[in-house]
């Protein structure tokens, strides 16, 4: 999404203060429901594995059974707080951003924002019959909500036929496209073109295919043909494994 389908801007400049801003009022308002103490459950595992690894600035929190619900929820919100500002891609936060950009959107206090040639694609696939899936960092929840309540263009769900996270995997492992790619069915990963402005994801999204005999053991040679986004008004460079296809422009 940040930087493919939608402005980088957008995501730093308006989504991230936003979910930093809202963080404690959200927590504080759902504490007792179930989704959240499932939220609060991850990021407790997400924050213990943080300290046994030494991760600076991560604060401790009270014990779970602790009851004093604003020191919990205090801590809670500078880590929070600390993993937005280093734009950690860890699935706890962004589960978490998910649900308090809910509430934004809702509201119709935040709209999406898409790129006008993505939307134009998105179009166009749709009228050939090519499907057109997310794989973000972002929470499903998210990116139903980014695609869903777009400023200029409306709901663009309707474009799209699936949403992946950070739930099969992260984005710069390869294993992550290959079980994408195994939940589309399609029988090579050839037939999957996947965009991004991230060079590692590029690679890892190539060598997914170029493993698929390690998984499957099968013997024809096979790849994702993608491309890496390094400057989306100009140059586009396809990262792929065959020859005939090499080219940047
Ligand atoms: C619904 S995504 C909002 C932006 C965000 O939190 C993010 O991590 C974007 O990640 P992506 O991999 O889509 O660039």
């Amino acid at each position: 999404i940040e930087g493919t389908t939608t402005p980088i801007s957008f995501v730093a400049d308006v989504l991230f203060p936003y979910a930093r801003a809202n963080a404690r009022a959200h927590l504080a308002a759902t504490y007792h429901t179930q989704q959240t103490r499932e939220d609060v459950a991850l990021l407790r595992a997400q924050i213990n594995k943080d300290l046994a690894e030494g991760v600076p600035g991560v604060v401790p929190l009270p014990p779970s059974n602790a009851t004093d619900q604003d020191k919990v929820i205090d801590a809670l919100v500078a880590n929070v707080q600390a993993m937005i500002d280093a734009d950690r891609k860890l699935t706890a936060l962004k589960q978490l951003q998910g649900r308090v950009w809910r509430r934004g959107f809702e509201s119709g206090e935040m709209k999406g924002e898409v790129y006008d040639d993505v939307v134009q694609a998105l179009a166009e696939w749709d009228t050939k019959g090519i499907k057109s899936y997310i794989y973000s960092s972002g929470s499903r929840e998210a990116q139903r909500l980014i695609f869903g309540n777009t400023a200029d263009h409306g709901d663009l769900r309707r474009y799209l036929s699936a949403f992946f996270d950070t739930n099969v995997g992260g984005k710069k492992e390869s294993r992550s496209y290959y079980e994408i790619w195994q939940t589309l069915g399609v029988d090579s990963p050839s037939q999957i073109l996947f965009l991004t402005d991230v060079y590692q994801e590029a690679t890892a999204a190539r060598d997914a295919g170029q493993q698929q005999s390690n998984y499957s053991h099968h013997p024809l040679p096979c790849l994702i043909s993608l491309f890496y986004i390094t400057d989306r008004t100009q140059h586009f460079v396809q990262i792929t494994s065959t020859p005939s296809l090499k080219s940047s422009q």
